[in-house]
């Protein structure tokens, strides 16, 4: 729990944001913003003040300027002339104005350092992850080598030593357990558990595995067990880590578009200003004296929008910062405030509502069909099939299938390539199994493709367009699995629409499956010659990740509307969303259908977020203006989406828009807290100026301040310790509560917008009081 220090005087009654402890990612134990944040922020607070830097914050360039020429001028005044001026100026006058300027900038630039320094401790321990490691390359090239389809030849692969540092995207390394694993990739074949605390804080292991949506691994993780081989996907220096650190330093941080509208407004609004302050002199010279310079830049310093110009890139980088706090990597910043204006989440359902660890429960042959056949068709279609259901179908045909699909399986499961390059011998499975005969492992010499056993003809690899896969055997007969609608219409296009009783039975075979959450697989075969019929039908089965209802009942409080959308049969969907308690579902969805409708719900002019994790997820996620990758899913899914989550945890959005909503309403709150004070000063400084010169004016002077000097000296101050004293609202955030909007609307300009008026007449007049005491004052 961060402490306020600090109580801004307009903050009253906005109890401090509740913070969770979080699983990990955090590595300090407390972010307490306390006088120790700001003095250690201080250095880069200096360094900030650089003009280069500077200019791009136009408002806060301009008090950096002020303070420049009041410097100058508070060093040449001694030299120069006394002139008569409107303010009766005492000594010293100057030099106060432009330290306090100068406090002004500091304090602005301290805001944004201190939202900065907030990722440092985590970004160092990040850099400990990055510590070189010896890497074994696979040295024959590239692909071949555990291509299934590759040339035999590919089995002779050796195995290269070289540094972490010089691998190139492409490169396939071998990770055995204990090791770290070199750089981020694709996990091309083989399972392991991987342990990913160094990243996520999370000590449990994950599973990793070749081929489905959980495939993708990240540098500097360590392998527990198993050995796997990983298919390098970015350089050294571009890493997932790298990445992270820069965010969680704020290094890798642009302006959102808003913020720039925001800085564009603020601008022109200093921009008149300005013109105002320069043709003061001018106008008034027919009845006055000149008003002294130092009394024209505090005039302009105390009208323009200094706080909000402070502390605008400190609210930005608070709210990154609290997602990162919850294990929520934000690639971009207009993500995080898209997240505020969600209304319609999507999310794929396995790997993402489900753990995604489908796997085959049984094979259930259809009427007519010998569990011999039903089980052996079940697995010749899988040979090919790299996806995790895919050989989870061999695994289960090892352990439980009739004796010839067992050793079919047993053929596919030893002795491909990878597993020979990996050093398995073509029988380590056999070991567990006495069922496999003799010469059924290895494939070396058959003219089939190297590894594959018994597959004599063409692989059909998994797509979620077909939702099919299987096999073109080479006598011109074909088997395939999929979604059972997939699978009637291949059998109907050939005229081989299964006959009424056989339907009904593969129906009710699928429907039950489905009413239980599973995924039916039916795998048919059709012959050269015409012919074709179902065979059976494959239960895949899945958990649905728990605590989920009782989350997405929250978004439904908070306005949001979730769909399930997913490649799975509508019965399937249906069930898993009951369980789930999404609101909505869209069955049988291609890619392409989960793009088009985020974009029929983003040309509803609705913001639209999705989550998901596999690489069919992909171009959703990278449509979606808020596109949230399971950290569990695939280096598609993760490079597409603007925000990573860690803990893989779909209902992580409830922060996800909290934050998001949290920074929205914290940016205007703080502008509207800011102009109004800034039009309150306007009355603490004008009657001071020209005071000596229209008596009248005294009656403006409702604070009964001591002097003119000292009016326009307070009204400096109070402007720059505002900004200070704002610090820590800026970084907390104004507390977000699931009300309607218009209400907190209207809470906020009462609260903000009063304050505003108000604070300065307080604070102003208690400087005053202090300020007075200064001799000529
Ligand atoms: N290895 C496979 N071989 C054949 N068919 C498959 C295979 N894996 C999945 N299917 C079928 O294809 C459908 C779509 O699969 P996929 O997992 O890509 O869906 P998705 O759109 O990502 O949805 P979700 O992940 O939410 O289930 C599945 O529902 C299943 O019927
Ligand atoms: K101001
Ligand atoms: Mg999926």
């Amino acid at each position: 729990m961060s402490a306020p220090v600090i109580d801004s005087p307009a903050q009253g009654g906005v109890p401090p944001e509740p913070e969770r402890p979080t699983s990990g990612g955090d590595s300090q134990p407390q972010r307490a913003l306390g006088a120790r944040a700001l003095w250690a922020a201080l250095p880069l607070a200096l360094r900030k003040l650089d003009p280069r830097r500077m200019w791009r914050r136009p408002v806060l360039f301009i008090v950096e300027l002020g303070a420049l020429l009041l410097t100058a001028l508070a060093i040449a005044e001694p030299f120069l002339a006394p002139s008569e001026t409107a303010t009766p100026i005492p000594g010293g006058f100057t030099w106060a104005i432009a330290a306090w300027l100068w406090a002004t900038v500091l304090f602005g630039n301290l805001a944004e350092a201190v939202a900065e320094g907030r990722g440092k401790a985590q970004a160092d321990s990040l850099r400990k992850t990055r510590s070189e490691t010896p890497a074994r390359v696979l040295a024959t090239s590239g692909a071949g080598a555990w291509d299934r389809s590759a040339d035999p030849a590919g089995r002779r692969a050796t195995l290269e030593e070289r540094a972490s540092s010089a691998l190139t995207i492409g490169d396939v390394v071998l990770v055995e357990a204990g090791d770290v694993i070199p750089g981020d990739g694709d996990v091309v074949h083989g399972v392991a558990s991987v342990d990913e605390s160094a990243i996520t804080g999370e000590s449990a292991p994950v599973v990793r595995e070749a081929g489905g949506d959980r495939s993708a691994v990240t540098g500097g993780t360590r392998v527990l067990s198993d050995r796997i081989l990983v298919r390098i996907t970015s350089t050294p220096g571009q890493t997932f880590v790298d990445r992270m650190i820069s965010l969680v330093e704020g290094a890798a941080r642009r302006k959102t578009p808003n913020e720039v509208a925001l800085d564009v407004l603020l601008a022109t609004l200093t921009l008149v200003f300005l013109v105002v302050t320069l043709t003061l002199n001018p106008i008034a010279s027919s009845v006055s004296a000149p008003v002294h310079l130092a009394v024209l830049v505090a005039l302009l310093v105390c009208l323009i929008p200094t706080t909000i110009s402070a502390l605008l890139s400190a609210i930005g980088i608070a709210g990154m910062d609290r997602l990162v706090r919850r294990n929520v990597l934000a690639l971009s910043g207009r993500a995080v405030e898209a997240a505020g204006d969600v209304s319609t989440l999507l999310l794929d359902k396995t790997g993402t509502i489900t753990y995604g660890n489908r796997r085959a429960v049984g094979v259930n042959p259809l009427p007519g069909v010998d569990a011999d056949e039903a089980w052996s068709a079940a697995v010749e279609a899988s040979l090919a099939d790299t996806t995790p259901e895919g050989r989870s179908v061999l695994s289960l045909a090892l352990s439980d299938g009739p004796r010839t699909a067992s050793a079919l399986a047993h053929a596919a499961l030893g002795g491909t390539p990878a597993a020979v390059a990996l050093g398995e011998g073509a029988g380590t499975e056999a070991d567990a199994h006495p069922a496999a005969p003799e010469g059924a492992s290895g494939a070396a010499g058959d003219a089939a493709p190297s590894g594959l056993g018994r597959l004599t003809g063409s692989p059909v690899a998994f797509s979620a367009t077909t939702r099919m896969s299987g096999v073109d055997r080479r006598d011109g007969s074909a088997l395939r699995k999929g979604a059972g609608s997939a699978v009637l219409a291949w059998l109907d296009a050939a005229g081989n629409a299964p006959e009424a009783g056989v339907r009904s039975a593969l129906e009710a075979e699928v429907a039950r499956i489905s009413a239980q959450g599973g995924t039916p697989l039916v795998v048919a075969e059709q012959g050269a010659d015409g012919g074709g019929r179902a065979l059976a039908v494959i239960h895949l089965k899945d958990v649905v990740k728990t605590g989920l209802p009782q989350k997405f009942a929250q978004l439904r409080a908070m306005g949001i509307r979730t769909v399930m959308i997913t490649g799975d049969n509508e019965v399937t969907a249906r069930a898993i969303a009951a369980e789930a308690g999404v609101d909505d579902v869209l069955a049988e969805a291609t890619p392409e259908d989960k793009l088009a409708l985020i974009k029929q719900e983003q040309a509803g002019g609705r913001m639209v977020a999705m989550t998901g994790d596999g690489t069919n997820d992909a171009p959703a996620l990278a449509q979606a203006d808020v596109g949230v990758a399971m950290n569990t899913g695939t280096s598609a899914a993760k490079e597409a989406g603007n925000m990573v989550d860690l803990d893989s945890d779909p209902a992580k959005l409830i922060d996800i828009v909290a934050i998001g909503k949290q920074l929205l309403i914290t940016r205007g709150a703080l502008t509207t807290f800011s102009i109004a004070n800034d039009l309150a000063k306007y009355f603490a400084i004008v009657p001071a100026m020209f005071m000596g010169v229209f008596p009248q004016l005294a009656a403006l002077n409702v604070m009964g301040l001591s002097s003119p000097a000292s009016a326009v000296l307070s009204a400096v101050i109070f402007n720059a310790v505002v900004i200070l004293a704002l610090i820590p609202l800026a970084l907390r955030g104004v507390r977000y509560r699931a009300v309607a909007a218009s209400q907190l609307l209207g809470r906020n300009l009462l609260v903000f917008g009063l304050g505003g008026v108000i604070a300065p007449f307080v604070g102003i007049k208690l400087i005053d009081l202090v300020v007075s005491l200064l001799p000529g004052f």
